[in-house]
């Protein structure tokens, strides 16, 4: 089975084998039926989104009302999922992913909706995101990158940002009576 669970529910890694020839290779990056099986439902995906990032620059932890399938095609980034839903055991805690050419993998991340992303762009990086509903900016929201309850280790301390996520608010701003956060 190509789809892999991990200790966060919701989040899956997707990941085939490789086809070399002397072309090059080939490789499947999901499959509607094996991710069908994995979820339990069917997948829904309804828009296609690339962005390509020069090196340094962090995208930061996004929180949106939409499952996304991530891929790192080109380049090398460093992606981290955070559970931020306030009723998940895992609240706080989050996984991180070195995906793009080696030595990160070809792997794509299914990102189920209300989890947080982000990522680091180690060199110009394009990044893939197919997403299972129509861009609207209603119900988009963020976190810190540098939240302290996350504790991310990113391989930068001074990234490259955007306005916004320079002004993401904290878990213990967005969640100031959690019991996890004490
Ligand atoms: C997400 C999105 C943005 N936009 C617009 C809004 C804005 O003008 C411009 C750039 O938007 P942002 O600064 O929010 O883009 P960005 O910071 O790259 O946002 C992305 O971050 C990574 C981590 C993700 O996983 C994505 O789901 C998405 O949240 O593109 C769309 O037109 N459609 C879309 O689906």
């Amino acid at each position: 089975m190509p789809v892999l669970s991990t200790s966060i529910s919701g989040l899956l890694v997707v990941t085939w084998d490789m086809r070399h020839d002397e072309r090059g290779y080939f490789k499947q990056t999901y499959q509607h039926g094996e991710l069908a099986q994995a979820l339990g439902r069917e997948p829904r995906l309804r828009q296609g989104n690339h962005s390509r990032s020069r090196a340094k620059v962090l995208r930061g932890f996004h929180i949106e009302p939409w499952d996304k399938l991530i891929y790192v095609p080109r380049g090398l980034a460093t992606c981290v999922v955070a559970d931020v839903r306030p009723d998940s055991l895992t609240f706080g805690t989050s996984l991180q992913f070195l995906l793009g050419d080696s030595p990160g993998r070809l792997d794509r991340l299914f990102i189920h909706r209300g989890l947080a992303n982000a990522f680091y762009s180690h060199a110009e990086t394009d990044y893939l995101n197919d997403v299972s509903e129509e861009y609207t900016p209603k119900g988009r929201g963020g976190v810190a990158w540098n939240d302290p309850h996350l504790n991310v280790s990113w391989p930068d301390t001074a990234p490259i940002l955007s306005d916004a996520d320079r002004q993401q608010p904290t878990l213990s701003t967005l969640f100031p009576r959690h019991p996890f956060l004490a």
